[in-house]
């Protein structure tokens, strides 16, 4: 099969990989997830397929997630995998080759991005450059960013959280901090064994999370009944949990996520931190779905916060369309300041 060229933004996530592609949306929506079998290395599967081996394989079949608490852990795995998802996308051989804009994890290294553009350029693609999310996540969520003007994103994906603050189309303060969706999970599998001898599995977790899981009081208090394995019986148990009891559970990453907030507003220029009161904080990504994140943030800066819409598939939007704004440079990273903190 053979096509024209096509402008392809990707939002390589630790917990999805989202792919774009201009005039068309969001095309690809799968978990960072692939089956290899263990002895010949061979790659059974990726994305939605592998991802339901996880934790149900054989003993020569392992399923991965190659992209962990927002860096690449498995380099082999994630090269193999995202190659995979571009040639489903754009059907493999191609007349003019795509340029690609890959949006990587904050705590990449240059040995990944290497990888990464590798990639890509062995996937087909003509050009392949990176762009850091939250550069990526304002533009997807309509924000202006090229105006001497300051914005606020908190990106919380599953890996990792990302607040910056974007003027003039370069990052000004930044922090990225290993808190994310992820450890929201996390943090329910320990309270519920800590409170109620229970242990669940992560996709119960997951499962809690987004039906009852809130960080600010909810106008009606919602339930869900789960099934786990009692600690003290060794046998299958169900228990009632409330969401108030989520919001206990959040304590810990929720609060991490804040002073992250809180310590890149203060590192701010105070005319930056005007703009960001007059605009607004931006929310993106699964982890803002928490309900009530806006309004929290919100209650604890005093700045108005709102979640972008669609939320999850702003950053791969925004990835794509910050290729609109290149001529036809070499391949390497697109932000124009690289300014950020590793905590
Ligand atoms: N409706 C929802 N309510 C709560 N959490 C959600 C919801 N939908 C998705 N999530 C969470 O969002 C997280 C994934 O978000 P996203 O797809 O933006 O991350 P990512 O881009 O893959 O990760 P990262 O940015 O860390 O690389 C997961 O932890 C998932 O559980």
């Amino acid at each position: 099969m053979c096509s024209l060229a096509k402008d392809i933004g990707i939002d390589l996530g630790t917990a999805s990989v989202l792919v774009y592609i201009k005039g068309k949306g969001v095309v690809l929506n799968e978990p960072s997830v692939v089956a290899i079998d263990k002895n010949t290395g061979r790659l059974l599967k990726v994305g939605a397929e592998a991802q339901a081996m996880l934790g149900r394989t054989p003993g020569n079949i392992v399923a991965i997630r190659p992209l962990r608490d927002g860096v690449i852990s498995d380099y082999d795995m994630t090269e193999r995998m995202l190659k995979e998802f571009i040639r489903k996308v754009t059907g493999g051989f191609h007349l003019f080759p795509p340029r690609i804009m890959v949006c990587v994890p904050s705590g990449i290294t240059e040995v990944e991005e290497r990888a990464v553009i590798d990639a890509g350029r062995q996937a087909g693609a003509r050009r392949v450059y990176l762009i850091e999310e939250p550069v990526a996540a304002a533009i997807g969520a309509g924000i202006d960013i090229t105006k001497p003007d300051g914005h606020m994103v908190v990106d919380i994906g599953g890996g990792t959280s990302d607040i910056a603050v974007i003027s003039l189309s370069g990052v000004v303060e930044s922090a990225s901090i290993k808190v994310a969706g992820d450890q929201f999970n996390e943090s329910i599998v320990k309270y519920m064994r800590r409170k109620h001898n229970i242990l669940i599995g992560e996709r119960t977790a997951e499962q809690m999370k987004m039906e009852i899981g809130c960080v600010y009081p909810k106008e009606e208090e919602a339930t869900i009944e789960i099934k786990g394995r009692c600690l003290m019986t060794g046998l299958p148990k169900t228990i009632t949990v409330n969401s108030t009891e989520m919001m206990e559970a959040f304590e810990e990453p929720v609060e991490r996520i804040l002073e992250a907030v809180h310590n890149v507003l203060e590192r701010t220029p105070p005319e930056l931190v005007a703009d960001i009161s007059n605009n607004g904080i931006v929310m993106t990504g699964g982890g803002s779905l928490v309900d009530g994140f806006d309004k929290l943030i919100t209650a604890r800066t005093g700045i108005h916060t709102v979640v972008a819409e669609d939320a999850i598939s702003c950053v791969a939007e925004g990835t794509g369309k910050s290729l609109d704004s290149l001529g036809d440079m070499q391949d390497g990273t697109v932000n124009l300041s690289r300014r950020r903190q590793m905590n």
